[in-house]
């Protein structure tokens, strides 16, 4: 499938963002790890929420959780604590999507977990037992989900756990937000330094849990302000204080001429055109931002180094093998240095006559290029499906603002 967007010549509207994906799948494990009788409420209808429901309700032998990284991740550890086997599988690039790095952590801790096809890749076959060792040593550089896996799982570990990290630590405010959470829900977790975490043995209380709105789908809504002539919206359920590290999306969007006016939990965006001459970030700690903003500066004509972008060659897709094709697409020529550092000064191509942007089964890849048709006369999107996996009105949510959306 794909479609043409068109945009409106301003834009005036309020719109009601998903829940946080990150907050709904740390809320249904920790819930399930503590045997709650409170369900999380506003939980995300998104894909990677649903199947993180399905596998926690069901008892089928085999587990689908598609292309849900937080639901891999986090589940693998739920199940070598949890009785039975089961096999818990997801899409094609999921098998593709390394999980060695926590396998290998949960089989010192002396979980039973096998490769089923692939040597550190899912799918996994998992017989959940009792864990005793409580200290482990694992590199933080690779993936924070794995982090948050073993950390969920620590309190209910016969001895606790104590957790050290080697190198560089990616993705800290997801740590942080699993930490946050855990806390929420009575049991105490925290670094005792800047590389180690502890948590004892400890019951989570069950709680009554409402699940904020998600900072990164807020994201696509500054970058169609920045790109607008003339836009204000409205998102309900965002705040300033949020557990999500994506909020920094206000912060680095005020650089780029977006203000945010905070008001009794809700948030409006408002333009006031004063934008920096260039970008210079490191995403490390807001890994999901990246593709937002790479495809928002290029469009003002803002040249930018990103550095920090080490993790995005194992999300969805290559997410900067996928920039560098589509923003060649509109006549941008996007350079990569070292695998993490992603950026543009300038340098143009010949822009093709219709674009069409390919998705690779990523939904930012859609989210992020959909906005471009405020710059251009249109865009053309394929497979924009692909929204559903953490956003799934976000068509819906385009045409209430004004947006012409036609299946081509
Ligand atoms: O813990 C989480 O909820 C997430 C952590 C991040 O992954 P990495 O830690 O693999 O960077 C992020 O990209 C992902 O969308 C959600
Ligand atoms: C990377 C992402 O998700 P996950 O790793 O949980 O699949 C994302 O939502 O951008």
């Amino acid at each position: 499938m794909q479609i043409k967007v068109t945009a409106p010549a301003k834009i005036h509207t309020t719109i009601q963002l998903p829940s946080s994906k990150s907050i709904s799948n740390r809320a249904l494990i920790i819930n399930a790890l503590g045997n709650g009788t409170h369900h999380p409420e506003n939980l995300s209808d998104c894909d990677d929420t649903r199947v993180m429901i399905r596998a926690l309700n069901d008892d089928k032998e085999t587990i689908d959780i598609m292309a849900a990284g937080t639901a891999m991740r986090f589940l693998t550890a739920y199940l070598s604590v949890t009785p039975g086997t089961r096999i818990i599988t997801g899409t094609e690039r999921m098998q593709q999507r390394p999980i060695q790095v926590l396998v290998n952590a949960l089989r010192e801790l002396g979980a039973d977990i096998e490769y089923v096809a692939n040597d550190g890749f899912p799918p996994l076959r998992i017989t959940g037992r009792e864990l005793r060792k409580d200290t482990i040593s694992l590199p933080g550089n690779v993936s924070s989900q794995y982090i948050s896996a073993l950390l969920m799982i620590a309190p209910v570990l016969t001895n606790g756990l104590t957790i050290r990290l080697t190198g560089d630590i990616i993705s800290r405010p997801y740590i942080n937000l699993t930490l946050q959470l855990m806390n929420d829900f009575g049991v105490r977790a925290e670094w005792t330094d800047d590389h180690r975490l502890k948590v004892e043995p400890q019951a989570y209380h069950s709680t009554p849990f409402y699940v904020e709105s998600d900072w990164s789908a807020a994201s696509y809504w500054y970058q169609i302000v920045a790109l607008s002539k003339e836009a204000e919206v409205t998102l309900p359920g965002l705040f300033k204080d949020s557990y999500q590290g994506d909020s920094q999306v206000a912060g680095i969007f005020r650089s780029l001429g977006v203000e945010t006016i905070y008001k009794d939990k809700t948030v409006i965006l408002k333009k006031n055109g004063k934008s920096v001459e260039r970008l210079d970030y490191d995403f490390i700690n807001q890994p999901d931002l990246a593709q937002t903003f790479v495809v928002t500066c290029a469009l003002l004509n803002i040249p930018f180094r990103f550095s920090g972008l080490q993790s995005l060659k194992i999300k969805e897709t290559d997410r900067m093998a996928a920039l560098i094709t589509e923003m060649k697409k509109l006549g941008y020529i996007l350079h990569e240095t070292d695998g993490s550092v992603l950026s543009w000064e300038g340098e143009r191509c010949t822009t093709e006559e219709h674009p069409a942007i390919d998705t690779y089964e990523d939904h930012r890849m859609a989210m992020a290029f959909a906005p471009t048709c405020l710059a251009l006369p249109e865009i053309l999107i394929n497979n924009p499906q692909v929204v559903s996996k953490s956003y799934p009105r976000y068509w819906e949510d385009l045409r209430q603002a004004g947006f012409i959306i036609k299946e081509v």
